[in-house]
């Protein structure tokens, strides 16, 4: 068996935009119907939703359907979180709440394996095909893709550095949490906050990395990828749901 090609990471590798959708559903059937819908990616969200580890199983398997790449986000930067889902098969994550160099380093750490990291090693998890996959432990992290996320006015300021740390793929800008981090919660369109989005972008790119970022509207992802984002999660499974049942209804009265 061999080492599945993260073929996301090798789209921002070769400067293609990767077009995303973010799932906070926690449905298997939401996801295996979305992978065969054409996005690049899609984000699981174990951090803003109910998904413990045993759940992201199902939803890895539906996920592989079609040719999307399943990205999953844990609650938090946490070697052992990080451990338990790279083992159940995820092979991009994203990693919250990340404020420096030392912290981004920490996240590289813990999905790498000795010498290299810190990563627990078993013989037969998903990750290596239940131990199929002869050289998953050498060449694992070739195909692993670490996207970090700034979300602080703290750790925009360190994001050069945060950026240019050896292992770190991507940075992704969280504009909820930016927004609240600079004084302007639940308002990401404040014009501040937007121009932080914009030059976090460049700072980004200026490392050689890909900046990534989650919108909510065809306007704002195309104005994201006209900055230069290089992965843009397009809206949210959820909110599509939501705002679907409300318009069919008002239409409806
Ligand atoms: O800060 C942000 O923006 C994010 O990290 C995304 C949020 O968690 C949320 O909008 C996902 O539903």
């Amino acid at each position: 068996m061999e080492l599945k090609k993260n073929a996301f990471k090798a789209g921002l590798k070769a400067g293609q935009p990767q077009l995303g959708l973010w799932s906070s559903l926690c449905s298997p059937i939401v996801l295996e119907m979305l992978s065969n819908v054409g996005f690049d990616w899609l984000l699981i969200d174990a951090e803003h939703s109910p998904l413990e580890i045993a759940d992201l199983l199902p939803l890895l398997q539906a996920s592989a359907a079609g040719p999307s790449m399943a990205a999953v986000r844990p609650p938090w930067n946490d070697k052992v979180l990080l451990k338990r889902v790279l083992d159940i098969g995820a092979q991009t994550v994203l990693i919250p709440f990340v404020e420096n160099e030392d912290e981004a380093a920490a996240a590289v750490s813990s999905c790498r394996y000795p010498p290299h990291g810190i990563r627990g090693v078993a013989g037969a998890t998903r990750a290596s095909g239940y131990g199929r996959i002869p050289d998953y432990l050498h060449r694992a992290q070739e195909e692993l893709c670490i996207l970090v996320q700034v979300e602080t006015g703290a750790a925009l300021s360190r994001l050069p550095q945060i950026a240019a740390t050896e292992g770190v793929d991507g940075v992704f800008i969280g504009p909820s949490d930016l927004s609240a981090s600079m004084g302007h919660l639940g308002n990401p369109a404040h014009p501040d906050v937007q121009a932080a989005i914009k030059n976090a972008a460049q700072v980004i790119r200026d490392a050689g990395k890909a900046p990534g970022i989650l919108a909510t509207s065809v306007d704002d992802a195309k104005r994201y990828l006209d900055w230069g984002f290089g992965f843009v999660a397009c809206g949210i499974d959820l909110r599509l749901l939501a705002t679907g049942a409300a318009t069919l209804l008002s239409n409806m009265r």
